[in-house]
């Protein structure tokens, strides 16, 4: 029995979220400034900052690997203080175990849940098989290129089918070409599966390119400074989008933010 690639996207609810660490010299550093935010199920939402605005730590809270300060986020009404079987969640390492196969290696959420292996395998298959890794199910780690350690770690982040996706900069680590790869297959496999995407980055294009939403944070202490809806019909095309008007009409509104904070991008 096939097990349905589609997951229902969460809704997220954020209210009066703050974040203030103590450093072991005893200071405050406040990283999140009373954020409310609401993204609808199925939105593609990018988030782009300055270096340490605070966006790791708006996922980390999202994902529940975090305690807020005050406030609280909310999928699909369900208050997250822990990490939760609807959320998903891929960093900039792959952080695949070595000895595991690609297939053990995505299956590993299951394993530790202690959920049917059996109906997993099929969905894990896939997921690989959507990715371009058909056939690498037996592999190890070792033996792939980085971006596609990065496919097998999306895998494992959507065997649950979580309503949620959070992604901190997954393309970070990657080569140029690579990178563009994995934009145009991050936007296949997102409109295949529909779910709701938190998406960390450095990067204004690919942020641009890939989301419905784009959320600009100001420097530290976090803040939303701009939330920009992104009204391009998809399928995007990579190759072709440096040539349109109105991709570079979004890049400019979210530079002159950055240019008017003080902010250096690059050119
Ligand atoms: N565990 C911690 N203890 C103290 N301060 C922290 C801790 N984690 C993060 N910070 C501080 O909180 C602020 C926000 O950090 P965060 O990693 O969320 O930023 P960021 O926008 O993801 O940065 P970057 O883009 O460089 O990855 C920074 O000033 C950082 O130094």
């Amino acid at each position: 029995m096939n097990v349905p690639i589609r997951s229902a996207g969460a809704a997220v609810e954020i209210s009066q979220l703050s974040k203030i660490y103590e450093t072991r010299e005893n200071d405050e550093v406040v990283a999140i400034e009373k954020v409310d935010l609401r993204f609808e199920p199925g939105t593609f939402v990018a988030v782009v900052g300055p270096s340490g605005c605070g966006k790791s730590t708006l996922l980390s809270l999202l994902a529940g690997l975090t305690s807020a300060s005050t406030g609280d986020i909310a999928i699909d009404g369900d208050i997250i203080r822990k990490p939760h079987s609807k959320i998903g969640v891929v960093f900039q390492s792959d952080l695949l175990l070595y000895w595991r196969t690609v297939l053990d290696n995505v299956l590993l959420p299951i394993e530790i849940k202690k959920l049917d292996l059996a109906k997993f395998r099929v969905r894990a298959e896939e997921l690989l098989a959507q990715v371009g890794l058909e056939g690498f199910g037996n592999k190890y780690p070792s033996e792939l290129s980085g971006g596609m350690r990065q496919r097998v770690a999306i895998c494992r982040a959507l065997i649950q089918e979580p309503g949620l996706l959070l992604m901190d900069e997954p393309f970070g680590a990657l080569d140029a070409l690579t990178r563009e790869q994995m934009i145009m297959d991050m936007q296949a496999m997102w409109v295949r599966v529909q779910n709701t995407v938190v998406f960390i980055t450095h990067g204004i294009d690919e942020a641009v390119f890939l989301a419905d939403r784009v959320l600009v944070m100001s420097p530290r202490p976090g803040r939303i400074d701009l939330d920009l809806k992104i009204d391009m019909p998809r399928p995007r095309q990579w190759s072709a989008i440096h040539e349109n008007k109105e991709f570079h009409g979004y890049v400019r509104q979210i530079r002159d933010i950055f240019e008017a904070r003080g902010v250096l991008v690059a050119h």
